[in-house]
């Protein structure tokens, strides 16, 4: 049976077939913002979106995904706390039964009811695939999503979920910009973890931004609406497709503000 966020095949049995699960740099963590340390060499984030680059939206089961053509530099992200050019291939989100919960990184203890994964890598390798399988092959910019106002960027994913309703089911989903889902401000936390679903390759470094993004009580809800479970199947509500906190090990985090 493959994994899942169920009693019988959820994070605590990852490490049964991923050992890797109980690794020196396991994601996500919980941020305690008093323990993290100014870094005034970390530069502001520069991310450059091309819409023409977004391609399809998709459940997989785990979650939905918006992918993006990563054939060229259209997409990057540059400075933060990483060098060189990382290249968009793709955005996802993990989130709660219910607003007490649902994100994976927490501050302080608290949790989100979500958060965004913006997911980029390294192009100094050939492909996605090889760089997961390296210490600085990935890098994945976190937004925490908090219930307030209604955020119109999001309603344009929130109307495709009709066609994603089920595990496998994607459409074409065009001309999107993915910096519409970014916070006004850019400050971050940086630390180095990994991907918070198996394989739990440790080849992520994780740009967590401070400031959340809106959405509203009903947008947050249609996120519920959507299913573990193919067409068929008993249906399952993709709810909770989060991993708790991990431990530290030592790791430092390093914050871009004062
Ligand atoms: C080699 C192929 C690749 C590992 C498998 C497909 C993939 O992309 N996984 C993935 C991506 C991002 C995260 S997260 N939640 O942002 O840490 C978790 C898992
Ligand atoms: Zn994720």
């Amino acid at each position: 049976m493959s994994w899942g966020y169920a009693e019988n095949n959820g994070p605590d049995k990852w490490a049964d077939n991923y050992p890797i699960a109980n690794g020196p740099r396991q994601s996500p963590i919980d941020i305690v913002s008093g323990a993290s340390s100014y870094d005034k060499g970390l530069k502001p984030l520069k991310l450059k979106y091309d819409p023409s680059t977004c391609l399809e939206i998709l459940n997989n089961g785990h979650s939905f995904q918006v992918t993006f053509a990563d054939d060229t530099d259209s997409s990057t992200l540059k400075d933060g706390p990483i060098s060189g050019i990382y290249r968009l291939k793709q955005f996802h989100f993990h989130w709660g039964a219910s607003d007490d919960k649902g994100s994976e990184h927490t501050v302080n203890g608290t949790k989100y009811p979500a958060e965004l994964h913006l997911v980029h890598w390294n192009t100094k390798y050939a492909n996605f695939g090889e760089a997961a399988s390296k210490p600085d092959g990935l890098a994945v910019v976190g937004v925490f999503l908090q219930i307030g106002a209604q955020n119109a960027s999001l309603q344009k994913i929130i109307d495709a979920f009709t066609a994603i309703k089920a595990k496998g089911q994607q459409t074409t989903f065009a001309g999107f910009d993915p910096s519409s889902l970014l916070p006004g401000c850019l400050d971050y936390w940086t630390y180095e973890g990994s991907l918070t679903t198996p394989p739990l390759l440790e080849s992520v470094t994780w740009i967590v931004c401070k400031q959340p993004i809106s959405l509203s009580a009903d947008q947050m809800a249609k996120f519920r609406s959507l299913l573990f479970s193919a067409k068929g199947e008993a249906e399952c509500c993709m709810v909770d497709n989060y991993r708790p906190p991990q431990p530290l090990k030592g790791r430092s985090v390093r914050a871009s503000f004062q």
